[in-house]
């Protein structure tokens, strides 16, 4: 009897298999550091954290948490960091870190700051991949090196303020939609591509925007269909932004070909609705030329991925959502303007370096556990968690040496995550450090009303943060507090800009490239020889399934006639996956044993034969 195989088919011989098992995750790192919470050095309720050395000797960690309320509050009071214009506060007071560390820090922040100015000026600070590294141009375009540059930045943002405003007016009108103007985006782009654009739709969209967004990041065609039929006869107003700054991430093609199809198969013309925003010159860009896009946008070179959310990236998308740009812009060039100060304790980016550096002994042995507490800023620890990750994880310093450094960030938002881990993080292992981001304004003027006498809902979200950062610190667990007064397009600017320098101050640090992201290629390069394998296997398939008698062959058959026998368990899943998706694959045996399966294609593709 013939059947289709997977990983997971009942233990009958010749059983549908229906699920196929993707590789198991890699387990998370583990921590590098031992840690104990000893008792008291000086009063009853004092304690020390201590850390076993690191490897490779990085500043030590020496220092408790204070406990006394009074000497408290005077941390509290002096090492609170305010930007005044910006209506932003970062409290350091709940990390444990002392003066001795922070000047013994100092040669490696004056190392840092100075990379810093380098940087800014337009050195190769991307050494592996010979480029500079630009986004803090992207907000004051007159700090570019040359005036090339800094045209460019200027042009691209006038284009896309005018593109935007002809868009949202209905001067640029869709061609068959029967409202007769754009009323919906359908963004396609994954990572940096899509992280940032997605935190700011949800930070900042209006609920009744020019243009509502959504979003295809994936490769996966459930979500991609599950976009498109969401969209339904608004295809027809839907303007396509394929975002790619390689313009040829596989991902993002494979959604750019998916919604082209379902454009031609509701008889419209794709072109007339799709914007580009890629490298010039890149695949998407010749794409986008050669079949007439409504639109193409830049992305420069000195831009990476994951601090592009400031250039056409970002901007295009909230501006078509009627998010105020410009803002946004002055935010993050007010909070560049702040970091660039090269006096640690006042410059926030710096003071969150030298936090995490404290926390993770400079090694990543503690995750950072990001709590806002606002709804809108439910994706920021998405953000941050490419934006320091991909930064940070590298596996060789810049000088070679093998380091596995890191930051593991996550987090989703207070006081939700109470109610899901903040039990593990006060009583369970201890190897993070939290970040609670507050908003001071809980909802817009006039709208507030007391739900009990004196108190507010927001009052309650409020007193939900200060008291997990109160229990958390009871236990001996270390806090940072950022504080905005309101979610706008200025504080949002003003978060992506701090945290991004303090990436960039905090690599310094610990001597790694943060622009760069060689890890990533190993597993695109693996995703791509799965792929051709696959296609080995087919022919060899076909090959057998045309003969007279059908041959059906084992697994290791296949195999050996791949060429490939140290690929086999790879191609008993290449076959499971096939057979679970309707592709002709049909299989006899006990599915329980992959040994005893034989396969063979339901019917023989003769032009494949001589292909
Ligand atoms: O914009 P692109 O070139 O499609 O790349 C998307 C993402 O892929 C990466 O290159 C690797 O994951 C990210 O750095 C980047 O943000």
């Amino acid at each position: 009897m013939a059947s289709s195989i997977s990983g997971l088919c009942s233990s009958s011989s010749s059983t549908l298999i229906r699920k196929p098992h993707l590789a198991p995750p890699l387990p998370p790192p583990k921590s590098h550091l031992a840690e104990t919470l000893k008792p008291s050095f000086s009063g009853k309720s004092r304690h020390i954290l201590t850390h076993a050395v690191a490897r490779d000797a990085p500043v030590e960690k020496k220092g408790g948490l204070e406990r006394d309320p009074k000497a408290l509050w005077e941390r509290y009071t002096e090492w609170l960091y305010q930007h005044k214009e910006l209506g932003l506060y970062l409290d350091v007071s709940r990390m444990g870190f002392t003066d001795e560390f922070v000047k013994e820090m100092e040669p490696r922040f004056i190392k840092a700051f100075k990379a810093m100015e380098d940087l800014e000026k337009g050195a190769i600070s991307n050494p592996d991949e010979g480029r500079m590294v630009g986004h803090y141009w992207l907000r004051n375009p007159k700090l570019s090196p040359n005036s090339f540059l800094r045209l460019q930045i200027e042009n691209t943002l006038e284009a896309i303020c005018a593109f935007s405003q002809d868009i949202i007016a209905a001067k640029i009108k869709p061609p068959s939609s029967p409202d007769g103007r754009f009323t919906q985006i359908l963004s396609v782009g994954i990572g940096g591509s899509a992280l940032g654009p997605q935190f700011v739709a949800e930070a900042l969209a209006p609920d009744n925007p020019p243009l509502k967004i959504r979003f295809i990041d994936n490769t996966d065609p459930a979500g991609i269909d599950h976009q498109i039929a969401q969209l339904g006869p608004e295809l027809a107003s839907t303007l396509v932004i394929v975002i790619s700054k390689s313009g040829g991430t596989p991902e993002t093609r494979n959604g750019l070909l998916e919604v082209q199809k379902a454009f031609r198969e509701a008889g419209l013309n794709f072109a007339k609705q799709g914007v580009a925003i890629t490298q010039e010159n890149s695949l998407l860009d010749n794409t986008a030329r050669i079949e007439g896009w409504l639109a193409r946008f830049p992305m420069f070179d000195w831009v990476g991925g994951r601090t592009s959310e400031m250039s056409a990236v970002g901007l295009l998308a909230a501006a078509l959502q009627g998010i105020d740009i410009k803002e946004m812009l002055a935010g993050a060039s007010l909070m560049d303007e702040a970091t660039r100060t090269p006096v640690v304790k006042n410059n926030p980016a710096a003071l969150l370096a030298l936090c995490w550096y404290w926390a993770s002994g400079g090694v990543g042995s503690k995750d950072m556990v990001v709590l806002p507490y606002k709804d809108s800023l439910l994706l920021f620890s998405r953000y941050l968690q490419q934006l320091v990750m991909e930064s940070l994880g590298k596996e060789f310093d810049l000088d070679g040496n093998r380091v596995n450094q890191g930051l593991t960030v996550y987090g989703n938002k207070g006081s939700t995550d109470q109610h899901a881990y903040i039990q593990q993080l006060r009583e369970g292992v201890h190897n993070f450090f939290a970040t609670f981001i507050e908003v001071l304004r809980d909802r817009p003027p006039g709208h507030d009303w007391e739900l009990e006498p004196g108190v507010t809902c927001g009052d309650y979200l409020f007193g939900m943060l200060q008291g997990t950062r109160s229990a958390l610190y009871a236990n001996g667990r270390e806090s940072v507090t950022v504080t905005v007064q309101e979610v706008n397009p200025r504080s949002v600017g003003a978060l992506i800009a701090l945290y991004e320098r303090a990436v960039g101050i905090y690599a310094s640090l610990v001597n790694v490239n943060a622009y760069h992201q060689p890890g990533v290629e190993a597993g695109k390069k693996a995703a791509g020889e799965v792929l051709a394998l696959q296609k080995r296997v087919l022919a060899v398939l076909n090959e057998a399934s045309c003969k007279d008698p059908v041959e059906p062959l084992s697994i290791e058959e296949v195999a050996d006639r791949c060429h490939a026998p140290e690929d086999i368990e790879m191609i008993y899943k290449i076959i499971a996956h096939m057979a679970a998706n309707d592709r002709a694959i049909i299989a006899e045996g006990d599915c329980g044993s992959p040994r005893s399966v034989k396969v063979f294609l339901g019917e023989c593709n003769v032009d494949a034969l001589y292909a």
